[in-house]
């Protein structure tokens, strides 16, 4: 059986406090992109997994797809599975990439072995291996709190837009960024800036990673200059980083380094 799972970006990203168990509590708008891997899960004779595509450090059993096939194998009695992964969205990025692996080879192995698993019990699983797991399951966009693994139904109004993304070949390590993070309420209220037409959100939207990033990384902060520059409504990081976004009123051929992967598509929701 073979899945597409799909990168997010975070519309809106304020880390607020820091929580007991050492994460952090946040809100955000996670949205879904088309900018995908692709996951291939077949009964097989034995647990085999490979990857091909970009390559993934600390690969094989640390891998999120073989946690997640070990996560349900504890609980349902599962035949071995041979997974093929071809790994396109980039790592450490700021697009969930892992994540949408993980919670991918859930719902395939659900499918595949006619687990009858709800929405809810999947969520439950993916949340045990990654804070933005569990919004892959529905993948649709969610105003997020908490761990960002706690959802509410939010209308984005981005139908008709075009998304640009830019991958500035920086890996960002997620646990290092909210290490160097200061944590603080927002002034804005997301939920209520986020229904405002997008050519606002600069006002009212940020991402509360940016300066540190863009300290350490001056091209990066260059990324969403020439976004700007370039006629988006509203640019901004996704996650920790690295990927910058812009959302534009039309199609644009945006014009970046060679260096840099550069994905775009028309928005649909
Ligand atoms: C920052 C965000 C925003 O959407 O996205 P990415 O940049 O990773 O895409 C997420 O919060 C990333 O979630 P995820 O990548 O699943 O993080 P996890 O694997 O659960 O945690 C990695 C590390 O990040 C820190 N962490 C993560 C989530 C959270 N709410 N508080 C934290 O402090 C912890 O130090 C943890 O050890
Ligand atoms: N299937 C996978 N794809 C990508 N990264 C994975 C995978 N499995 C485990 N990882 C680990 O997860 C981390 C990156 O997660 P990823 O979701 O790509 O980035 P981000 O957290 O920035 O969105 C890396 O440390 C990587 O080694």
């Amino acid at each position: 059986m073979i899945s597409f799972p799909n990168a997010k970006i975070n519309l809106g990203l304020n880390i607020i406090e820091k929580r007991s168990d050492g994460f952090h509590n946040l809100e955000s708008c996670f949205y879904p992109t088309g900018w995908t891997d692709i996951l291939e899960i077949l009964p097989a004779n034995q647990l085999l997994f490979e990857s091909t595509g970009i390559p993934i450090p600390d690969n094989g059993n640390e891998n999120l797809c073989l946690k997640a096939y070990h996560l349900l194998s504890a609980d349902f009695d599962l035949p071995p599975v041979h997974i093929h992964l071809h790994k396109i969205i980039p790592i450490g990025a700021g697009l969930g990439g892992g994540s949408a692996d993980a919670a991918f080879t859930i719902k395939t192995l659900n499918d595949l072995f006619e687990l009858k698993l709800t929405a809810i019990v999947m969520q439950d699983y993916a949340r045990q291996l990654g804070s933005d797991c569990a919004f892959f399951i529905e993948n649709v966009p969610k105003y997020c709190f908490g761990k960002g693994d706690q959802f509410k139904e939010i209308d984005i109004k981005l139908k008709d837009k075009f998304l640009v993304l830019v991958y500035p070949n920086q890996h960002v390590s997620t646990g290092e960024a909210y290490a160097g993070i200061c944590p603080m309420e927002a002034t804005d209220n997301l939920q209520e800036a986020l229904q405002l037409e997008a050519n606002v959100w600069k006002q009212k939207v940020k991402n509360d990673f940016e300066p540190q990033v863009f300290t350490k990384y001056p091209h990066i902060a260059a990324i969403k200059t020439k976004l700007y520059e370039q006629g988006a409504l509203y640019a901004s990081m996704t996650g920790s980083g690295s990927t910058l976004f812009g959302i534009f009123d039309q199609v644009v051929t945006p014009d970046f380094s060679p260096a840099y992967t550069v994905y775009s598509q028309p928005l649909s929701i």
